[in-house]
């Protein structure tokens, strides 16, 4: 199976194209259901994203938050994917905690932490952003980890290389059942593991996730 071609967006316009597509995608969703869930990623790249998404009219009433995946450190801190979502999104929307579903990573018992939050997920995920790293990992599904094999856990906790090494992620039957996906990928950084994912290399997590559109800046699409 291959990608649909990428959507190639100027860097200064990026943030706001990706905010579109997710605000396109919720409304899609929103269209034959009464809610849908959002589950989004940390990292670098997304925070503009967020921010341009806060901006947005939608009925925010009938969306719910989830993550991706989340670094075991607690909420407040500079690491937290959660911290990154309440700063640019969550508190410029004042959304409610009820329909916040955050990945608890001040939890000591990260494998409880990890099953609690399957609880929690629903069942089909409507719209997932995700990024990718310059080795190919993405959520925090790192190139030859383990929880790539995954087939029957939602949620795992795992070690990877990229500091903070602890994480909680979703697993790939997660990510490949979701209604939309998009991978945000900005600077030549991403360029080479953009080209191989897109080559349909699969020693890169991120090629797996064959359900993605990508929407790549000119510098990501360099190669
Ligand atoms: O919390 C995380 O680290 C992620 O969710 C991770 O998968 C991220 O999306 C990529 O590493 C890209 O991150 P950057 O945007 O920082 O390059």
């Amino acid at each position: 199976m291959s990608f649909a071609p990428p959507t190639i967006v100027p860097s200064e316009s990026l943030a706001q194209e990706a905010a579109k597509w997710m605000a396109r995608s919720l409304q899609d969703a929103l269209a034959t259901r009464p809610r849908a869930s959002l589950a989004l990623s940390g990292g670098g790249t997304p925070g503009p994203a967020y921010r341009a998404l806060a901006d947005l009219k939608l009925p925010w009433e009938r969306v719910d938050v989830f993550f991706v995946d989340e670094r075991f450190v607690p909420p407040d801190h500079a690491d937290s994917n959660y911290r990154l979502v309440e700063d640019t999104l969550l508190k410029p929307l004042r959304l409610p905690s009820s329909q916040v579903f955050r990945m608890e990573g001040e939890r000591e018992d990260r494998d409880a932490a990890a099953r609690d939050y399957e609880a929690k997920l629903p069942p089909v995920l409507d719209v997932v952003l995700l990024g990718i790293g310059p080795d190919g990992h993405t959520a925090s599904l790192f190139p030859g980890h383990p929880a790539l094999e995954e087939q029957q856990r939602r949620v795992l906790s795992v070690v990877g290389p990229k500091p903070p090494p602890w994480r909680m992620t979703l697993t790939l039957p997660v990510l490949l059942s979701a209604r939309a996906v998009l991978n945000l990928v900005a600077g030549a950084g991403k360029a080479d593991a953009v080209r191989r994912a897109l080559a349909g290399d699969l020693s890169l997590p991120a090629a797996r996730v064959t359900n993605t559109q990508w929407m790549l800046d000119p510098a990501a699409a360099g190669r």
